[in-house]
């Protein structure tokens, strides 16, 4: 009997791409990973470290130090490599120049081996790189998911939350657009156990004040750069967000995530990849859901569209 396993690879063994991993064996979610990065020596470590996990993880998931041969038979590979980000920048879209060129050395590798699985991008400017390797690779695009708003949206249920006194699981809200500066928040779709933001805000006003919207959108946004400026990276959140997108493909949850994809006529966009929310199962990005937005919030989304289609002429595609 040959009972396939689920592999996933990981490109990029830094601080993303290794609490990623560590989140998959911590959640025993695939049956095997696969560690690349041009530091092999680093790669011997972590793999060494995530393997002595085991014992006291709920099953064993196995994880070696691997090559693009690894890629053949992967479900999903996610791609984390970079170049270090600048320290004092703050600014995601400055990675542009460095990313394009790993992605495609990384992507054309990829490809070589005939792989036809799910490619989730995680590596600034994520975005403009999911679009990028689309193109590159020339997989279905509901095969090349960008990690997108997934982590933002994380930020904003956390930031809406703590100030009303609820679990985040409880905020039904999302942050759309790009992974950046210009993403936004559609208000008009958050409800809190089933009512929405504006009447939650009004009935609590005493404590969450009168109008806490342009704070939570602030600290939403600037979220990634409070951690980032302390540590120097930010890992748990995003490898959370990722192995979220990764249980969605592999369980075939049909569960709607935030993710970056290419829109073809949805929102009045085409051959675009920015955040929207998306039914996601085990063909990847099964079905985008066009949001109802007011006539300032799909203002604000198409700005954001602008605002990332702006940069493509800098790619060689
Ligand atoms: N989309 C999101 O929400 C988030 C994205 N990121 C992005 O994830 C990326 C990784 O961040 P960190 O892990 O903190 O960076 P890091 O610098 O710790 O790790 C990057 C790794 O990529 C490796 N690498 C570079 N070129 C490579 C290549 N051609 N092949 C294989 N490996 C290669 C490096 O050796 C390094 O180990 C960055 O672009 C960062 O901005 C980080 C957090 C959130
Ligand atoms: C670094 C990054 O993109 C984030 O944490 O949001």
């Amino acid at each position: 009997m040959n009972i396939k396993k689920s592999k996933v690879v990981i490109i990029g063994a830094g601080n993303v791409g290794v609490s990623t991993a560590f989140c998959l064996v911590n959640q025993g979610i695939c049956d095997e990973i696969a560690l690349i990065d041009l530091n092999e020596e680093k790669v011997v470590g972590e793999v060494l470290d995530l393997t002595h996990c085991m014992e006291y993880m709920h099953r064993n998931v196995s994880v070696h130090a691997g090559t693009y041969d690894d890629c053949k038979d992967a479900n999903i590979i996610v791609i984390t490599a970079s170049a270090p980000m600048p320290k004092d920048k703050n600014d995601r879209l400055i990675m542009l120049d460095s990313s394009k060129k790993i992605m495609k050395s990384i992507v054309g590798s990829i490809m070589k081996t005939g792989f036809d699985g799910h490619l989730i991008v995680v590596s600034n400017p994520v975005d403009i790189m999911s679009y990028y390797a689309y193109k590159l690779s020339g997989l279905p695009a509901n095969q090349v998911i960008g990690s997108g708003t997934t982590l933002d949206t994380a930020r904003l249920k956390c930031n809406i939350a703590k100030r009303i006194d609820v679990d985040p699981r409880s905020v039904n809200a999302l942050v759309i657009g790009e992974h950046g500066d210009s993403e936004m928040i559609p208000w008009s779709t958050i409800t809190i156990g089933g009512k929405d933001i504006y009447s939650v805000v009004h009935d609590n006003e005493d404590r969450i004040g009168k109008h806490p919207y342009d704070e939570i959108k602030e600290a939403t946004i600037k979220g990634g750069w409070e951690i980032f400026n302390r540590k120097g990276n930010t890992c748990y959140g995003i490898a959370a967000s990722t192995v979220g997108i990764i249980k969605t493909i592999l369980y075939n949850e049909n569960k709607i995530l935030p993710v970056s994809t290419l829109l073809n006529g949805e929102y009045g966009e085409t051959d675009l990849y920015i955040s929207v929310p998306t039914i996601m199962d085990r063909s990847g990005a099964k079905e985008i859901v066009e949001l109802r937005l007011n006539e300032q919030e799909m203002t604000e989304f198409k700005a954001s569209c602008a605002h990332l289609r702006s940069f493509y002429k800098d790619l060689d595609i």
